[in-house]
């Protein structure tokens, strides 16, 4: 069975932005632009179309919207039926976890009906990094990978092109991840560090450069005009939580997260009103939910989904048939990828998940460590095919 073949030299993508600076005239450039919030020029082929907030019904969204996204990804909510409230015992939980993996099968479970879809195909691999490779923990700055993960990351993109895809900036993530034989897209997929290659003329925005081994690698930042609205949008955020117990907000370069998963429940709508406020002033901004997060981002019709897009073809891979592309991830930004590949009809999704929820991933896995399983198993299958 010849599946998955592909080149793996895949060359080292990474490279601080400190460094970038010196070869870079896109970083120069944007981060000394003069900044107004409502002058700034953008790349307006990718904003989006639709406005941010309609003036009137700020208040609902408030009271309603946000909050409730907010309750939705708290575990003791997830565990109240939507009709009755009342509580789910364990074996109703053990009954919608089976009727649920009816849906969306156990990766593991469907490894050779997976295998099968592989046969005669190039694989590549793209992970998101927080509840996928790392669990998620309280305190979002000592979110590691273990060891064993990280060799088995190493590992898979020893055989197959593999790209990290977070909401983190990407120097964050390389530092967590560690690793230079991948690529590495940040904020969202708005921060992109893949192979040159060549790519359609309309990526604006999009630079070659070189690290510091002279390895060539392309750099595509689509929201780079917003980084001084972002910062600015940082610090707002920074001081109107401050007196807010247990929160903490992150500046992830070309977004922003405002967790509150430390925070008590009961000052949850004072966090959404508190972000609502500094948002007010900022219609080219968005808010997007996360796991016990809220992620600020440009107005931008750019997301994780796009990003998979735009490494399939920087990998030169997006013309080919012969190609299957799997993403893996937890959250719900992960779901534009998924859906991406659905709508491509190419490769798949899978959702790492314990408690039922729908997606457009076709499979799941529980947690990180299925994960890792997963991709021990990839490479076990690839080793077996190389010496057959
Ligand atoms: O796209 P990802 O790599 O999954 O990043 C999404 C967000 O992940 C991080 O927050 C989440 O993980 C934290 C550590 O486990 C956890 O404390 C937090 O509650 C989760 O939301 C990261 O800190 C965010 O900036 C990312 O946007």
């Amino acid at each position: 069975m010849d599946i998955m073949d592909i080149n793996t030299n895949l060359g080292s993508p990474i490279l601080a932005d400190s460094a970038l600076k010196s070869n870079s005239p896109l970083g120069i450039r944007t981060a000394l632009l003069p900044y107004s919030p409502n002058s700034a020029t953008f790349n307006s082929s990718l904003l989006l179309k639709i406005p941010r907030m309609i003036p009137g019904i700020l208040d609902d969204v408030m009271s309603s919207g946000w909050l409730d996204a907010m309750k939705s990804s708290s575990p003791t909510h997830n565990k109240l039926t939507k009709n009755t409230g009342s509580e789910l015992t364990s074996s109703d939980d053990d009954l919608a976890h089976n009727n649920w993996l009816l849906k969306y099968p156990s990766a593991l479970s469907s490894f050779e009906q997976i295998t099968n879809s592989a046969k005669g195909k190039r694989l590549a691999l793209f992970l998101d990094y927080d509840g996928t490779l790392s669990p998620i923990v309280d305190n979002p700055d000592r979110a590691f990978m273990s060891s064993a993960m990280r060799a088995s990351v190493r590992s898979v993109a020893k055989y197959f092109p593999t790209a990290i895809i977070s909401g983190r900036s990407r120097d964050k993530v390389y530092e967590f991840v560690g690793l230079k034989e991948l690529y590495y897209a940040g904020s969202h997929g708005m921060d992109i560090m893949g192979p040159v290659r060549p790519i359609s003329s309309d990526h604006k925005n999009c630079i070659k450069s070189t690290d510091e081994q002279g390895k060539e690698f392309s750099l595509f930042q689509p929201a780079s005009e917003f980084l001084p609205m972002i910062n600015e949008v940082f610090r707002s955020l920074v001081k109107t939580t401050k007196d807010i117990e247990g929160t903490k907000v992150e500046n992830n370069k070309f977004c922003v997260s405002v967790h509150y998963r430390n925070v008590e429940e009961k000052s949850w709508e004072i966090v959404a009103e508190s972000v609502n406020e500094v948002l007010k002033d900022y219609p080219r901004l968005r808010l997007t939910h996360g796991r016990k997060v809220l992620e600020v981002r440009p107005v931008l019709a750019w997301d994780k989904g796009k990003a998979v897009q735009f490494l399939l073809e920087s990998l030169g891979l997006s013309d080919s048939d012969d190609f299957l592309p799997i993403y893996i991830g937890d959250d719900r930004t992960d779901e534009d990828a998924f859906k991406v590949l659905r709508e491509m009809n190419r490769g798949f999704g899978i959702l790492v998940s314990s408690a039922p929820k729908d997606s457009n991933a076709l499979y799941s896995l529980r947690d990180p460590s299925e994960v890792m399983e997963f991709l021990k198993t990839l490479v076990l299958l690839k080793k077996s095919i190389s010496k057959s």
